[in-house]
């Protein structure tokens, strides 16, 4: 978390509009922490986005397009089952480009399947750091939950979460 995901998704998604491509954006629809019609980054920058229940949303709404459609965005990809692969892969052969930014690994340092499976597909992976909450260094790659209560999947901020890094999240553990 708070590693720059969104912000690279949002980036990506800037230049196919200054080249005038079409582009859809996606998310969640069970991510309503800044918006539910926006992909928000944490800095507050916002784009207009649609949100789905499901994977199926997200090809329901790219078949629907009158047009080529030249890219698909789709943030917090963590959150979507894993038929989403399928989905992607079917996106790709009808020849649109497919950006998905999303946490590789959940509080308890395990891999989200979902993102697992994409990583494996995509042609490129860009791995992104936050600042440790507790250290001060650019080397945060997890996330700490303040109260561990079980469940994987669980909207939340900083109210629920830390950036730490491999250290400090072992030395929290004890
Ligand atoms: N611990 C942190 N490390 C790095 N950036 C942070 C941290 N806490 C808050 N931020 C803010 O989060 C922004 C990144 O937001 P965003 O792109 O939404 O990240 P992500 O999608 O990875 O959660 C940074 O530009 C910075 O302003
Ligand atoms: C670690 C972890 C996170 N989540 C949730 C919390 C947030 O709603 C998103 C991550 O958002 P960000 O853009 O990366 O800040 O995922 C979760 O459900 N389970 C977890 O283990």
């Amino acid at each position: 978390m708070y590693s720059g995901k969104t912000t690279e998704l949002l980036n990506f998604a800037e230049i196919y509009e200054i080249g005038r491509k079409n582009i859809l954006l996606f998310k969640p629809r069970i991510d309503e922490r800044y918006s539910k019609e926006h992909i928000v980054t944490h800095k507050l920058f916002k784009v207009d986005a649609i949100p789905v229940n499901s994977a199926d949303g997200i090809l329901a709404h790219y078949e629907n397009f009158k047009g080529k459609v030249d890219g698909v965005f789709v943030d917090e990809v963590h959150f979507f089952e894993t038929n989403i692969c399928t989905i992607v892969r079917q996106i790709t052969q009808y020849g649109t480009d497919v950006y998905c930014a999303g946490l590789d690994m959940n509080y308890l340092w395990e891999p989200f399947e979902t993102t697992a499976l994409l990583l494996a597909m995509a042609d490129e992976v860009i791995k992104k750091k936050a600042v440790c909450e507790i250290c001060g260094e650019y080397k945060a790659t997890l996330s700490f939950k303040k109260k561990s209560n079980g469940n994987i999947f669980d909207v939340g901020g900083k109210e629920k979460y830390i950036a730490v890094c491999k250290e400090c999240y072992s030395k929290l553990q004890k």
